[in-house]
């Protein structure tokens, strides 16, 4: 019976900041049960509940049960109809029996509610209500949140992963109509499939091999943007300078594999000089995972990674790096686009009483002196405030699993100095023609307003550096909709809205250039932005500068707050 009661205690206590919901439970010291057990109990739940409120309300098993509370007796009633081994309790235990003395009419009202949406089979029932409660739930509902798969082209393919780990799944033409077995192939990024936010897919052979790696739609768009649809400069070299966890390094590494055996076929070949990556993070720490991560995704042969090097300090005439041509530059910044964590799903749970039986859809008006409120409201019963219990699913930013709750003016403008010195030191590499600069930020100052520093500065004036227009991207990017913006705008109440006023004056077919990507609408992403920056021409303009990045804000290097780092 503990499962039940670990459930309740993981939906109902206060969302702490950060950590994804699965790791909640799996760091919780208070509950007794297997955290996996607890885990998926939740989230089966979450998949049928609106059904199971209609049973349980047409059942009215509440008004007769008074020691169930609506949370408890959705998770008991889930087990008694839908789990193969029923409720995970001795015959005996009093709230197993104050569900099964009514399963007779528990069993119809479920028979009923079935018939009644005019469904043959249960896997049919269990979409139908899927699409209920993301109608009940509206466009924000997590839902739209999906799981995230990217293929890796250094383990397998798309056409394996779609014959093997995802056999039996049907294509959906939408993402709010992703469900169990249901999976929706990308259109803007390739070898890229979503999968409904409840598919456990950490625990595939796919994944523990690297075939398949969990990274957000928008976390795949620098490396796409960078490499794009075929090889753009075969047998150059490759740069990821603000690497760990590595999800992006990987997949500059699966996209290199990807269009090597391409030429190959194409050329006959058997495989000419592909492109090297090297691969860094200043953090010694991160660079463990990093490593970690090229080794999974079976990328070791071509990628070298320098642990606890800081980009900054690297120089761009080392021989090392004289055939590097393309980087990728993914610096710390505020975290404001990552989706909320307070992520546990939403559950539509049963009310005490139904309509037509006196007291449902009514409100209640208790005179203060029965326990009202001073301004005359009601007062909820512990039950009533139970039900009004919401709690919401994990957004897959795997590889920012931290909330933000808030930025000031001053915080914002380090990074963004910090941001605009790592790109500029990017364009500095002598062979360098292709640069992609993103963030996970929904702000002007370390987005449009950093691109804007970065063309005006001295390296991107003597070396000819132009933002990479949207007509220039690979196809899947030119198809991206939410492109660069002039004007802040706010997303929840995440920064002072006066103060992060700036002017971006880029032009708007550089504006067009820029990607964005904003949190809560239905395109199923964070909140995210990406550059990429292009020079046409290898000579170099007679310029004022040594070669050395002009650094405005050198000063700031070592501020003591770094931002998110991941
Ligand atoms: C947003 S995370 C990168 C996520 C990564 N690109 C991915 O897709 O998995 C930023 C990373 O940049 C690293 N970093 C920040 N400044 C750096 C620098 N000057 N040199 C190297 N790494 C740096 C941080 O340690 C952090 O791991």
């Amino acid at each position: 019976m503990s499962v039940y009661y670990d459930a309740v205690t993981i939906l109902t206590a206060p969302s702490p900041n950060g950590g994804s919901f699965k790791s909640r439970i799996y760091n919780a010291r208070t509950i007794k049960s297997t955290p996996a057990q607890v885990y998926a109990l939740i989230i089966e739940t979450s998949k049928w509940d609106i059904l199971l409120k209609e049973v349980i309300e047409n059942a009215g098993i509440l008004k007769l049960e008074p020691k169930l509370t609506p949370l408890l007796s959705l998770l008991l009633v889930h087990d008694h109809l839908i789990a193969k081994s029923g409720i995970a309790a001795k015959a005996t235990h009093p709230l197993r029996q104050a569900v099964e003395r009514h399963k007779a009419r528990l069993r119809g009202e479920f028979i009923k509610a079935r018939v009644r949406r005019g469904c043959a089979t249960i896997p049919d029932l269990k979409t139908a209500i899927q699409t209920e409660k993301r109608a009940v739930l509206g466009p924000s509902s997590a839902a739209i949140y999906p799981r995230w798969v990217r293929v890796n082209n250094l383990r397998t393919t798309l056409a394996q992963q779609l014959a093997t780990t995802f056999a039996g799944y049907d294509q959906v033409e939408s993402l709010a109509a992703l469900a169990d077995k249901k999976i929706w192939i990308d259109p803007n990024v390739p070898d890229l499939l979503a999968i409904a936010p409840g598919v456990e897919i950490s625990s595939s052979a796919a994944y523990r091999t690297g075939q398949v790696i969990l990274q957000d739609k928008a976390s795949c768009f620098p490396a796409y943007l960078l490499i794009g649809d075929e090889d753009w400069e075969e047998g150059m070299d490759l740069l990821d300078g603000c690497a760990a966890p590595g999800n992006k390094t990987t997949h500059m590494a699966s996209l290199v594999a990807k269009y090597g055996a391409d030429n190959n076929k194409k050329n006959g070949t058997k495989g000419g000089r592909k492109h090297h990556v090297f691969s860094m993070d200043q953090s010694p720490v991160r660079a463990k995972i990093l490593q970690k991560m090229v080794s999974t995704a079976g990328a070791d042969p071509l990628v070298t990674v320098l642990p606890g090097q800081d980009f900054l300090a690297l120089d761009p005439e080392d021989p090392r790096f004289e055939n590097v041509s393309g980087l990728l530059l993914d610096p710390s910044c505020s975290g404001s686009g990552i989706i909320g964590r307070d992520d546990v799903p939403k559950l539509v749970l049963p009310e005490t009483a139904v309509q037509g039986q006196g007291q449902a859809g009514k409100k209640r008006k208790r005179k203060a002196e029965d326990g009202g409120n001073r301004d005359g409201e009601e007062k909820k019963t512990k039950a009533e405030a139970e039900a009004e219990t919401v709690v919401q699913t994990p957004a897959a930013t795997d590889e920012n699993d931290v909330a933000v709750s808030g930025m000031d003016t001053e915080r914002l403008i380090k990074l963004s100095n910090l941001q605009t010195r790592i790109v500029e030191h990017a364009l500095a590499f002598p062979a360098a023609t292709r640069v992609t600069y993103s963030t996970c930020s929904v702000h002007l100052l370390e987005n449009e307003a950093v691109v804007q520093r970065i063309l005006a500065s001295e390296v991107a004036r003597r070396r000819g550096w132009r933002v990479l227009r949207r007509d220039e991207q690979p196809e899947g990017m030119r198809k991206w909709g939410h492109r660069g913006e002039r004007k802040e705008r706010v997303v929840g109440d995440k920064v002072d809205e006066e103060a992060v006023q700036t002017d971006v004056t880029l032009s708007d077919e550089e504006l067009e250039g820029c990607l964005r990507c904003w949190p809560g609408d239905d395109e199923g992403t964070g909140g995210f932005f990406v550059a990429g920056f292009v020079r046409d021409g290898a000579a170099e303009q007679p310029g004022d500068g040594d070669g050395e990045v002009d650094n405005e804000d050198d000063e700031e290097e070592d501020e003591e707050w770094g931002g998110f780092s991941d």
